[in-house]
């Protein structure tokens, strides 16, 4: 196996070196993480960018979409996130429910999560239908994250979860809500489940960089769901999910382990116990 070195930065990951990467043709990765040992994990092994993504509705809360997970219910995962690093940008993702009604609606939101959690940057969901949102989160100086392509929050609204922009006319419409975000000033967008082409295009025509999942391999960057790539999450995967590592079977063996040991004595051990008292 073949491995290189982690490329980590020094010190914090800031927007204008996403920028700097893209015009220098450097990929990087990002990574979802909700919590304070994942967190540091990721960063330590070069991931850059960090998304307390609403994907924490499935694989923190147990949720069956994104859709009932609550600005409350993200706000303390952001701020471990934030807590345990000193190298990614963190990025939160802004639930269902907190920007649709308008650009106020919003701009509250987003100044909640900068400042109850300590995040660099906000994600929200859309393309033209959101500018105005995006053009107002960014004018008070917090930096926007699009998400184009598949956004699973108006999963009902597409029809399940499928691929978007097959189809000239689709395509076209993924184009310019690419374009939209970018000219909000949004500084960087996720492509979901977009064939390689149309991501291709987006990613030549925009200045920001482009962050794929399900977008094949001509982005800026990437993004996974932790408990996809590392083998926490049982059923059929995504397709553009890759197991890196089967975690599931590493902690049930391991719990197994424990159960046994327990149930037969052998833990605790001598070891693993405090003498004194009254002998
Ligand atoms: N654990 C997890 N991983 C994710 O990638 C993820 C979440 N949760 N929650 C929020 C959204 C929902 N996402 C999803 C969920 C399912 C599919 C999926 O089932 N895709 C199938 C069908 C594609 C098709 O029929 O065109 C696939 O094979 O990719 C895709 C994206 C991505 N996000
Ligand atoms: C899948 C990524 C892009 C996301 O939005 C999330 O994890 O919530
Ligand atoms: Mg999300």
């Amino acid at each position: 196996m073949s491995r290189t070195t982690a490329d980590v930065p020094a010190r914090r990951i800031r927007i204008p070196d996403l920028q700097q990467a893209k015009q220098r043709h450097e990929r990087w990765a990002m990574l979802t993480s909700y919590d304070t040992y994942t967190a540091a994990l990721f960063e330590q092994a070069g991931v850059w960018a960090l998304l307390v993504g609403d994907s924490a509705a499935n694989t923190v809360y147990g949720y069956d979409s994104t859709l009932p997970i609550t600005v409350d219910e993200l706000i303390p995962l952001a701020r471990a996130v934030v807590r345990s690093t000193n190298r990614a940008l963190v990025v939160a993702d802004l639930p269902f429910g907190s920007y649709e009604r308008g650009p106020d609606q919003a701009l509250g939101t987003a100044i909640r999560f900068m400042k109850e959690t300590g995040a660099h940057a906000v994600k929200l969901e859309g393309g033209v239908r959101v500018v105005e949102q995006i053009r107002k989160v960014v004018s008070a100086g917090i930096p926007v994250m699009g998400h184009i392509g598949f956004t699973p929050q108006s999963e009902h609204a597409l029809g399940g979860y499928r691929v978007q922009g097959r189809g000239g006319d689709a395509a076209d419409r993924v184009l310019a809500d690419a374009h939209a975000v970018a000219e909000a000033g949004a500084f960087a967008v996720v492509l979901e489940m977009v064939p390689v082409d149309v991501a291709k295009r987006v990613t030549a025509e925009i200045p920001i960089p482009t962050v794929g999942i399900g977008a094949g391999p001509d982005c800026d960057a990437q993004v996974l769901v932790w408990q996809d790539m590392l083998g926490l999450r049982t059923g059929k995967l995504p397709r553009f999910v890759k197991r890196y590592a089967n975690l599931d079977s590493v902690i049930s063996e391991a719990v197994e382990h424990y159960v046994t040991d327990v149930r037969d004595g052998s833990f605790p051990s001598e070891e693993h116990a405090f003498t004194g008292g009254w002998s």
